[in-house]
């Protein structure tokens, strides 16, 4: 049963506040669904698709509690129509039509947890998942935020194989929260405007396997070895310092929803044709032996345009990076073995 569908006025899109220099004459119609709307990213990343003038239909799926987020979101008045679904039975009416799918479904992390240890849980919910995807709208672009992301990604890939759906351009890992992270630590330390901030940051998403590339990030400043190596560990344990200070509340949502809500703003620009889109993020990969790995990358009509490479490196960047890769590896590993059990 579709729990609520409401045609909202739309609002002229300059007053967005996603909106970043995308000149658009004529806006075509973007389904996104989100699975796991009811939750801590959920719910906020609901209310900032909802403010995306790119959206034309939002639809929120969980397995309980999407009516009270759906009938709140949709009175709003922003361009898109919004329609909750909850449970199962209702997923595929959720994902059909969709342009992108945003999964932010499963369990967060509690002090003295690293995101493997969400594996048990959240691989099973993410191959679910995947499984209605593969069904109800193949081509949609998937946007991954269950952890742990380094596992559920191939996760994602076995299951769209299996199905004969499997595009790589069109299945991304979000790691978009370590960039937003790495420029506001940088912007602080660099004593440089935020705004104009940026820094790669390549790999995965868990501990070491976060590698940003502090060398490359602009407006230049000359910080010393010691304040860099500070800056990638607090980035590293970003949402570790999270899981902490919200003591056993989960981790990471707020700040969590704005990185999705940029990334998939970012998908929703390339699908429409914008030109010059680039995030990073985790996909598959060829610029290292590792099958998936984060970098920057080209997004287009068709998802991913082109995997960028990682530029040049410095010692302790180059170090960091061979460190990351076995751990990585089994990551990769744990969740394509998963998906074929
Ligand atoms: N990629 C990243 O950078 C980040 C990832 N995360 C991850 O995002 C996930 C969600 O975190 P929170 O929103 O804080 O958790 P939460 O527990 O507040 O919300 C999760 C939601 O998923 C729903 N859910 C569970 N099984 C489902 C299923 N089969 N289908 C649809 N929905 C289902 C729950 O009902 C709940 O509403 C966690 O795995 C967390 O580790 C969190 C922060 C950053
Ligand atoms: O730390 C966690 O468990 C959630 C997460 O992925 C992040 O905040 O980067």
């Amino acid at each position: 049963m579709m729990l609520r569908s409401i045609k909202s006025l739309a609002t002229s899109p300059s007053s967005h506040i996603l909106r970043r220099g995308y000149a658009s004459e004529a806006v075509p119609d973007r389904k996104v669904a989100v699975l796991g709307a009811a939750g801590g990213i959920g719910q906020p990343l609901a209310l900032l698709m909802k403010l995306n003038p790119l959206v034309s239909s939002l639809a929120l799926y969980d397995i309980a509690n999407t009516p009270g987020v759906a009938a709140d979101v949709s009175h709003i008045n922003t361009r898109s129509e919004v329609s909750g679904y909850s449970g199962e039975a209702e997923l595929g009416k959720a994902l059909e039509g969709a342009d992108v799918v945003i999964i932010p479904a499963g369990v967060p992390r509690k002090p003295g947890m690293t995101r493997d240890d969400l594996f048990n849980i959240n691989a099973g919910i993410v191959k679910g998942l995947c499984q209605a995807i593969a069904k109800y709208c193949p081509h949609a672009l998937v946007n991954m935020i269950s952890n742990p992301v380094n596992s559920t990604v191939p996760i994602a890939a076995e299951v769209f194989k299996k199905a004969g759906t499997y595009d790589p351009k069109r299945l991304f890992g979000v790691t978009t929260l370590d960039v937003v992270r790495a420029k506001t630590f940088y912007a602080g330390k660099a004593k440089v405007p935020v705004a104009e901030v940026n820094v790669p940051v390549v790999g995965g998403h868990a501990g070491i396997t976060i590698l940003p590339l502090f060398s490359q990030a602009t407006p230049k400043a000359n910080l010393s070895d010691a304040e860099i190596t500070a800056l990638t560990k607090r980035t590293q344990d970003g949402g570790t310092e999270v899981v902490e200070a919200k003591a056993g509340k989960g981790s990471a949502t707020l700040s969590m929803a704005y990185a999705g809500a940029i990334f998939a703003d970012a998908c929703l620009k390339g699908l429409n044709g914008a030109p010059d889109v680039v995030e990073c993020s985790y996909v598959q990969s060829t610029i290292t032996e590792l099958p998936f790995f984060a970098s920057k990358v080209r997004l287009g009509k068709n998802g991913v345009e082109e995997v960028l490479g990682l530029g040049p490196l410095s010692d302790y960047e180059k170090e960091g990076l061979e460190k990351l890769k076995p751990e990585l590896q089994s990551s990769i590993e744990k969740g394509i073995k998963f998906a074929n059990q």
